[in-house]
Order: structure tokens, then C-alpha cells, then sequence
């Protein structure tokens, strides 16, 4: 259905290509995942199928792309619009129209079909995706989640022969991700769509998948192969792969079930006379330090949930990013008013518009302390967020963030209490290179020259300096912000899903950052769809519903007792209390060395 003949890319400007070697076919009727660290060249090549690449994008793609017999350099995005969907990482850049149902209709309505198969379609697409209440609002209004679930929406209506989706689960809430995957399926299998699907959460998706095309590194030649060929070599696998290449499993498990069948001599192994050394956040509570427990060191069996990639800084990188770390401004003693914690929020309710997005939430942050908030599409998260900045006012109840109310502080006496990076990491950027963004972000911090650039580097290896920051891909997009934000080391650090785009090597050296932060007692809230993420770094969980929250603890209690935000390791192992690979290895050492 899809065919690549010699394909290769070269961006405008670019010393090398980022794409190269590509000569294979994706199968008709099948479910191919495309898996691959952060920057590889995954949307180029899902551009390449829909046409984006090189007519929206620039660039020279040699070789040759056709889909269904159609040759996509001659073929423009919208001549191929009847057989081709495409779900981008960024929806707000593609939506065309301004209310929900008027997107779902829109392609129906330039494919010329008739408005009664159109009104049907509409209302399939809404109730699929939980967008019933939402049919009339305007897009800009909705969250991050709802409105990658009108984007998905908008392509499904069409019925498309082929659907190129870029990350399409990576704003959406676990269950809806569980929702949307099903119905992917179901199109795969009923009515032989061909789906080519790029995701970093392979612990979300891999099951699914018929076939796997890995991209293994910049400028190497892609493989194809069956999911289990794929996983038993890909520098990228999700942690149940993990856990079974640490168990010496053979073949490996793909999903949690595959795992559990198999999980009984690990425990064996792990049954120990001792107790379980305690977990992050379940530690006792006493007001000698430090007061959250240290989550154990990273990369115990260079394995872990973020299992290093090929060629990724390993056990090397923590010392190096304490250094640069420590390199920072003022920590957070400095930067908050006497006697005043990280953050208050008292009985706090927002109105936004018609929807009362917030409602009686109380929430304090204490120093050194990691909060995941989580919740369903639209419960509320980035709204709590928002008004901790001061970007939103509350309706009625009380905000403080470093003894002062944000939305009556002036933003440049909240820079060194609060910074924020966005769900949209897009909206932190504005100068035309990365390393413009690093120099302005060191001198607002007042940061040694360089403290931003290491970050990025630290971060993700590879990004390139000159490259305008619209044109790095969505995981070194969000690398750029992340530094931006980290530079000036604020008392209270809050990430609005912060591992969009990043494969899990990235991942961990974020964590290792947000882990040293919080071992000098900053303060970290993030909002998060990532479990796994959550699992590793959080000492508490918060969940909202509805804007009101309805857990609140130590994150091995909360997360173990709802299946929605159990990591992966948490459901193979339970009821026994390891929440990640890395936890699994330390106590098989423990067991080991007893
Ligand atoms: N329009 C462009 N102009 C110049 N360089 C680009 C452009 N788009 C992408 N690149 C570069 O091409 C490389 C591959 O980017 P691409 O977005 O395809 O990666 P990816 O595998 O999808 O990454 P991610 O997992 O972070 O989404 C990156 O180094 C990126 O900086
Ligand atoms: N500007 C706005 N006008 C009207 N309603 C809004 C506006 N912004 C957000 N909302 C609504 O407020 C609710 C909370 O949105 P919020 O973005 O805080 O959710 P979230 O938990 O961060 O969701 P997600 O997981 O999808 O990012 C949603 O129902 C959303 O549609």
C-alpha cells in the first residue's frame, strides 16, 4: 500500500540528510508502528507519505514514495487527501476551522460527500471519541487532549485507505488512548485501513501493532519486522521488555498479560526474607531530612523504565548533569519570601467560559517535593497549573506561590518562584536559532553563558544550534523548553506534559535533572498522562476529576490502586509493591546479595 524506493531527505541547509536508506513497503490492511529516539526522523518519514514532505516542509526528497500507485512528490497533500488521513504532533497548527463539528465535517465536505453520510459520520466520530459535550465549542477552548481527539476525529470521518498518525496518543489520557487504539484497530481489522503510527509510549501501543519499523539511529537504515523481532533489538522498548530482558525472559513479553504468565520465578527470586526497601513517596514521613525519600540511583542494571538507547550518555551522565546543575543561579532559599512554602492553593475554583474547570481544590507544595497531577482529558490539570503562574485568575479561593498571589505579581518578580513549561512548549519560543533562545534565557537568569546550551545537550544529544526552533522536532522542541525553563532554577518548577517527543533515554536524564532539583528542595508539580514517568519521579500523586480531587497520596498507593495509572511493572508484579524496572533490579540485587 506504501511503498519507499531509495528514499532520503535533506532538509534545506541541513549538512546531512535525516532520513536515508528508506526502501521497504508497508503492508495493505496491517497496523505498522513506527519506533525510534527522539529526532531520528519518524515525522519526516511519516511526511513523506503524506505529502508534507518536501511540498509544506522544503527540502529534497530523492528516491520515491507512492501510496495506493500514487507518487506522493508529484501528488500534492491535498490530491491525495481521499486515500491518505494524517494526525500531526502539533493539532492546533492544522486545525481549519474554529468549532468541533465543523472540523469533524470539514474533509467530509472537500471529498464532496453527500451531507447525510456527512451528519452520520459526525455523530459515529463523536461518540467514538467522547466528544459529545464539546460538539459546539470552539477548538481554542479546549484542552490539550480534547483537542488531539478532534484532530483524530477530523481524520477518521473521511474513511481514509491510509492514516498517518504522528504521536496520537500523546496528550491523551490512558483510558482515552486505550479507546482510541481499539478503534484503530477495529478500522485495521473490519475494514483493511493501513495505519502507519509513529509513538515514543510503547508500553501504550506495542500490542497493538501488526509490524514494527524502526528507525535506530540518525542517517541508519530503517528495519521491518514483527513486533517481538523488533523489541528483542530496538534501543526503544517499553518497560514490560525491560523487565523481561532484566528476568532473562525468552521470548519477550510485549504486553503486561504476556509478562504475567511469566512473572512467577521473578518473584520467586524477589520473595525475600527482608522487606521491600521503601518506595519514592512511601518512605516514613518526619521532618528530619531529607523529607521525600531519594528515589534510588538511576540505571542500577543500565536497564530501568527508560532504558538507555545506544550511544546515550549511561551511567556517565548524572555526575555530569549535577555538575552543570549546580552551575545554576540562586537555589530556592534564596528566592522565596520568608517563611513561606513553594505553593498554597485554599478551596480554589476557576470558571472558564461555561465550564467551571476547577472547583474547591486545596493543595499544598512543600520544598523537595515531586507531585504528579493526573486525571482524565479536560479534569482540570493545566487550569491548576495556569493559575499557579498567575496566567489565570481564580474564580473564588486562594493562590500563593512563594508568599505571593501570581496573578497580582508582576511577571518578573515570579521569574525566580515559578517557571512553567508549557503543554505547548512552542509558546516559551521566539528567537529564530537555539542558541539565540539559550543566550537570552542565561542572561534573564543571570546564568553562566553556556548553562542553557549544556541543558539541551544534557537533554538530548544532537540538537543542532543554528536550526530554527520551529523546525526541530517535537522532542528536541521540547528539550529547548524544558532548558529555557530549568536555567533560571525557579522555587517551583511545574511541566505541562513533559515527555512529548522525548524517547526514554531523554526521559531519564530529565528525571535525573528534576531529581537533583528537588534533592536541593525545589518544588516540582507535573501534569501527566505518563505513568511510567510518574512512577519514577513523583513522591505524591494527585488526581482530579471534573476539577475536583479525588485522590491524594503517596504515589505507590495511588497509583497501585487504580488499573487507569498503574505502571506496567505495577500490574505484572502485583500485588507486590515495585513500581519500575529500576526498583525490580536494586531489590534482585538485594535478594542476590542476602
Ligand atoms: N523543516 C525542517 N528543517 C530543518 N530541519 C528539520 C526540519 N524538520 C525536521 N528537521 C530535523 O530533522 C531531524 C528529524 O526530525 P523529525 O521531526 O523527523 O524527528 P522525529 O524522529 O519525528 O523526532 P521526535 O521523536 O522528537 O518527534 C531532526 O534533527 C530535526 O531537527
Ligand atoms: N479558555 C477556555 N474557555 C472555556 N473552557 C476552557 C478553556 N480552557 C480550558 N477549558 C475547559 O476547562 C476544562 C479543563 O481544561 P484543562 O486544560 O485544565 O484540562 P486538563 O486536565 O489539563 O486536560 P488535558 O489532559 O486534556 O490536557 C476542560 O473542560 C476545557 O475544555
Amino acid at each position: 500500500m506504501i511503498r519507499f524506493e531509495q528514499v532520503s531527505v535533506t532538509y534545506d541547509g541541513a549538512s546531512a540528510p535525516s532520513l536515508q536508506g528508506v526502501d521497504l513497503e508497508i503492508p495493505e490492511g496491517e497496523l505498522t508502528l513506527l519506533v525510534g529516539p527522539s529526532g531520528v526522523g519518524k515525522s519526516t518519514l511519516l511526511g513523506t507519505v503524506s505529502g508534507l514532505v518536501p511540498h509544506f516542509t522544503g527540502g529534497t526528497l530523492r528516491g520515491r514514495v507512492t501510496v495506493a500507485g500514487r507518487d506522493t512528490r508529484t501528488h500534492r497533500p491535498r490530491e491525495l487527501a481521499d486515500v491518505v488521513g494524517t494526525v500531526g504532533q502539533d493539532p492546533l497548527a492544522h486545525f481549519v476551522t474554529d468549532v468541533v463539528e465543523d472540523e469533524l465535517a470539514y474533509g467530509m465536505e472537500s471529498l464532496g460527500l453527500p451531507p447525510a453520510v456527512m451528519r452520520r459520520r459526525v455523530e459515529e466520530a463523536l461518540d467514538l471519541l467522547g466528544l459529545n459535550e464539546l460538539r459546539d465549542r470552539p477548538i481554542a477552548t479546549l484542552s490539550g487532549g480534547q483537542q488531539q481527539r478532534v484532530a483524530i476525529g477530523s481524520v477518521l470521518t473521511t474513511h481514509p485507505k491510509v492514516l498517518v498518525l504522528d504521536e496520537p496518543t500523546s496528550a491523551l489520557d490512558p483510558a482515552a488512548a486505550e479507546e482510541v487504539l481499539a478503534v484503530l484497530q477495529r478500522l485495521v481489522h473490519d475494514l483493511g485501513t493501513t495505519v502507519l503510527m509513529a509513538e515514543h509510549r510503547l508500553e501504550r501501543v506495542v500490542q497493538y501493532a501488526d509490524r514494527v519499523l524502526l528507525l535506530p539511529s540518525p542517517g541508519a537504515a530503517p528495519v521491518i519486522g514483527t513486533p517481538a523481532e523488533i523489541m528483542a533489538v530496538s534501543p526503544v522498548h517499553p518497560p514490560v521488555v525491560s523487565l523481561g530482558r532484566l528476568a532473562g525472559w525468552s521470548p519477550l513479553p510485549l504486553s503486561v498479560r504476556d509478562a504475567r504468565r511469566r512473572a512467577a520465578p521473578l518473584l520467586a527470586r524477589l520473595a525475600a526474607p527482608a522487606a521491600p526497601r521503601a518506595l519514592p513517596g512511601t518512605g516514613p514521613r518526619t521532618s528530619a531530612r531529607p523529607k521525600f525519600p531519594a528515589p534510588p540511583a538511576l540505571e542500577a542494571r543500565g536497564s530501568g523504565s527508560g532504558a538507555p538507547v545506544a550511544g546515550a550518555p549511561g551511567a556517565g551522565a548524572p555526575g555530569l548533569l549535577a555538575r552543570l546543575f549546580r552551575r545554576g543561579g540562586p537555589g530556592p532559599a534564596t528566592a522565596q519570601a520568608p517563611g513561606s512554602g513553594p505553593a498554597e492553593v485554599r478551596d480554589l475554583s476557576v470558571r472558564r467560559g461555561r465550564v467551571q474547570a476547577l472547583h474547591g481544590v486545596s493543595l499544598t507544595v512543600a520544598p523537595g517535593e515531586t507531585i504528579a497531577l493526573m486525571g482524565r482529558n479536560g479534569a482540570g490539570k493545566s487550569t491548576l497549573l495556569s493559575t499557579l503562574v498567575g496566567t489565570v485568575t481564580p474564580t473564588t479561593g486562594e493562590v500563593t506561590v512563594g508568599g505571593r498571589t501570581p496573578h497580582r505579581t508582576p511577571p518578573p518578580e515570579m521569574v525566580r518562584r515559578v517557571g512553567l513549561v508549557p503543554q505547548e512548549p512552542r509558546d516559551l519560543l521566539y528567537a529564530d536559532t537555539v542558541s539565540a533562545e539559550c543566550a537570552a534565557a542565561d542572561s534573564d537568569a543571570a546564568a553562566p553563558p553556556g548553562t542553557c546550551r549544556d541543558l539541551v545537550s544534557a537533554l538530548l544529544p544532537g540538537v543542532p544550534d543554528h536550526t530554527h526552533p520551529r523546525d526541530l522536532s517535537e522532542g528536541q522542541r521540547l528539550a529547548l523548553a524544558l532548558a529555557l525553563v530549568l536555567t533560571g532554577r525557579p522555587a517551583l518548577l511545574l511541566l505541562d506534559e513533559p515527555t512529548r517527543g522525548l524517547d526514554y533515554a531523554a526521559k531519564v536524564r530529565l528525571i535525573e535533572i528534576l531529581r537533583g532539583l528537588a534533592a536541593d528542595d525545589h518544588a516540582i508539580v507535573l501534569a501527566t498522562h505518563d505513568v511510567e514517568l510518574a512512577a519514577e519521579l513523583a513522591h505524591r500523586v494527585v488526581i482530579l476529576a471534573g476539577g475536583e480531587v479525588v485522590a491524594d497520596g503517596p504515589t505507590a498507593e495511588v497509583v497501585v490502586s487504580s488499573p487507569a495509572f498503574a505502571p506496567q511493572v505495577a500490574k505484572v508484579l502485583a500485588p507486590e509493591p515495585w513500581l519500575t524496572v529500576r526498583q525490580v533490579a536494586e531489590a534482585l540485587d538485594a535478594a542476590e546479595a542476602r
